[in-house]
């Protein structure tokens, strides 16, 4: 069954349209790395998808259904955020604030909730951070535990927002392996958003890729190309395969990726 299908979709935000006109399909158990710039509107698409953002024109459907909030088909996965009130919970608590929709409220656990909570930790492979607190861990740590409470309650579709930003290339790797592991093991599709290809290469089935207000979907080699990236980027863009991996080019400037690159490159997985 399709899980996400966009006709048409205008979505906008005080009054400004961030996308026009985008039409998509998420089709069942596929991997789809969403790309694009900054203030490209990834974050706002994923929204869109959870019934956030209302179209502006056309229809948004998730599995049949007109896009609506709290949709428990969902599960996602915000960007990492430090200085928070979590950061005193330990590992398991941390992911249980989110059963029932309560988030810090340490809400007291059916036996199947706390079944689910130890079914998402073994999922994520995280048993070993059950116990210690958020505030001891390395951001790749805590983006494990992050993606353990997107599981809670067995979604059908996963929404991950940026979850490589602030890693270094090789946590980055262990991370869309991670999350690759999950998806085969659930077989759910899965949105992956990203500022930068390479460390997806190899496992996305498709490509979504954001800029100046459109949207380009397929293949890798169908959309990651000279022509399609100058046009979502407004810029003449030049793409660079070297050694197994892609290069985005403007003029001589590197344009993927750079904006976030490697802000905390001590974080472990
Ligand atoms: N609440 C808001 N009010 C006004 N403008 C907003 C709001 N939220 C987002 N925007 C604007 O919408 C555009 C798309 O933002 P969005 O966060 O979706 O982009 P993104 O691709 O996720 O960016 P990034 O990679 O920087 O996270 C940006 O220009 C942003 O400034």
């Amino acid at each position: 069954m399709t899980a996400v299908k966009f006709d048409n979709v205008t979505l906008a935000i005080a009054g400004r349209n961030i996308l026009s006109g985008v039409s998509l399909a998420i089709e069942a158990q596929e991997f789809v790395g969403l790309l694009g710039p900054n203030g490209a509107g990834k974050t706002t698409l994923l929204r869109a998808i959870m019934g956030l953002v209302p179209a502006a024109s056309g229809r948004i459907s998730v599995f049949g259904d007109a896009a609506a909030r709290g949709n428990p088909a969902i599960g996602y996965m915000p960007q990492l955020r430090g200085n928070t009130d979590a950061l005193r919970l330990n590992g398991r608590d941390f992911v249980a604030s989110v059963v029932n929709g309560h988030r810090l409220g340490l809400p007291i656990l059916s036996r199947a909730a706390r079944a689910d909570v130890e079914r998402v930790l073994d999922l994520v492979e995280a048993q070993d951070l059950a116990k210690r607190p958020l505030l001891e861990m390395s951001g790749g740590e805590r983006q494990r535990l992050l993606l353990a409470q997107a599981l809670i309650g067995s979604p059908r579709l996963l929404l991950l927002d940026e979850p490589l930003i602030s890693l270094d290339p090789k946590r980055q790797r262990a991370v869309v392996a991670l999350v690759k592991r999950v998806q085969s093991a659930l077989a759910i599709p899965v949105v992956f958003s990203s500022h930068e290809l390479n460390p997806l290469l190899g496992t996305l089935d498709k490509v979504m890729y954001l800029g100046n207000g459109h949207a380009a979907i397929g293949s890798v080699s169908e959309v990651v190309t000279g022509p399609v990236l100058s046009r979502l980027y407004g810029a003449p863009i030049t793409v660079v395969c070297l050694g197994g991996k892609i290069f985005v080019l403007s003029g001589e400037y590197e344009v993927e990726g750079d904006a976030h690159r490697h802000e905390h490159d001590h974080a472990a997985v």
